[in-house]
């Protein structure tokens, strides 16, 4: 069962198409990634799934009820983690959590069941009576957490949470996603960082300039680079090098430089190793080290937009 089906959804702010005919099903117990660079058109896609924005055309349906026609339903049924942390500053841990469950109709008894639940659940159960202004970004973000989540939602829609945060509290919300997922959530997760999503979600779409360029597991994602290999050479300056004359290597399609690193995107059929080093050497770019990549989710990024999601 889907429980989220995306209709050729559009947004437009003035004649800027920011989301363009966006097609997509989440299947329930899903989770699903959504990846894009900067401005690709994720915040806007999901918050019209979160009714924030109005939608410019097309249909976005929650377990089959269309989400303008059925409101009070799409938000019993959806949490939203913002991009931008929002909480109260001058409301501590515990009454943040609860007054954001309180918007969605819990009452009582269980109000407090569950915006302790949540709290715990983020690993912040100890420091619901603390002020968030005490509170490390990170801390503060799974703060943000617990708030959409103490409601229930069968749907959470995750904007960039581990943008900007520690280590130790990135790993703890990809945890948390793990387990929300496991006791019967799904998730919507959006992301720039590759490996996170090849880490976490089950399928994944890639939106660029707001348009859907490619869907599927992640094997399926991988399988469009198949007849592709992908050489990173790493040298100790890039100074010298000429993408250009790189480029004009037999079987070479594209060429990035990042770091200290040129990475190669060849035909795989082509024998070019020997002509890269030689072009390298020419070239007076002392090598350090020379490694063939396996096909992961920015090798496919890169082949379907020439682009590196990382700019
Ligand atoms: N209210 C608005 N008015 C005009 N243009 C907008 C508005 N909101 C977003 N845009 C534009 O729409 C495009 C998509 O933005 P969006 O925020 O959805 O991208 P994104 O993929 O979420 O990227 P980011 O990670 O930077 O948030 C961008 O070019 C942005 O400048």
């Amino acid at each position: 069962m889907n429980i989220l089906e995306i209709d050729r959804l559009s947004k437009t702010f003035g004649d800027f198409v920011a989301v363009d005919q966006v097609s997509l099903s989440i299947g329930e117990g899903e989770i699903f990634g959504f990846l894009g660079a900067n401005g690709a058109g994720k915040s806007t896609t999901i918050h019209m799934i979160a009714s924030l924005l109005r939608i410019s055309k097309g249909e976005i349906r929650l377990l089959g009820k269309d989400i303008t026609k059925h409101a009070n339903f799409a938000k019993k049924n959806i949490g939203i983690v913002p991009q931008e942390i929002a909480i109260y500053e001058d409301m501590t841990a515990y009454e943040n959590v609860r007054f954001f469950a309180g918007l969605y109709g819990i009452r009582g008894s269980e109000l407090k069941e569950r915006t302790l639940e949540a709290l715990e659940f983020v690993g912040l159960g100890d420091k619901h009576a603390v002020y968030p202004k005490h509170f490390s970004g990170g801390m503060k973000r799974r703060l943000n957490i617990a708030c959409a989540i103490a409601h229930r939602p069968k749907l959470l829609i995750m904007d960039e949470p581990t943008v900007g945060i520690d280590p130790q509290s990135r790993n703890h919300i990809l945890n948390s996603v793990k387990k929300l997922n496991e006791m019967g959530c799904t998730i919507l997760y959006t992301s720039h960082y590759m490996e996170e999503v090849e880490e976490i979600c089950t399928r994944i779409a890639i939106i660029d300039h707001g348009k859907i360029i490619a869907q599927g597991t992640k094997k399926e994602l991988k399988a469009i680079v198949t007849d592709q290999k992908n050489i990173w050479i790493e040298v100790r300056s890039t100074e010298n090098a000429d993408p250009g004359k790189l480029r004009e290597i037999a079987g070479v399609k594209q060429v990035e430089i990042e770091d200290r690193v040129i990475k190669f995107t060849s035909d795989a059929g082509v024998n070019n190793l020997n002509k890269m080093i030689q072009q390298l050497m020419a070239d007076e770019i002392e090598i350090r080290s020379v490694e063939e990549q396996e096909p992961n989710l920015e090798s496919v990024f890169l082949t379907l937009t020439g682009r590196s999601l990382r700019d």
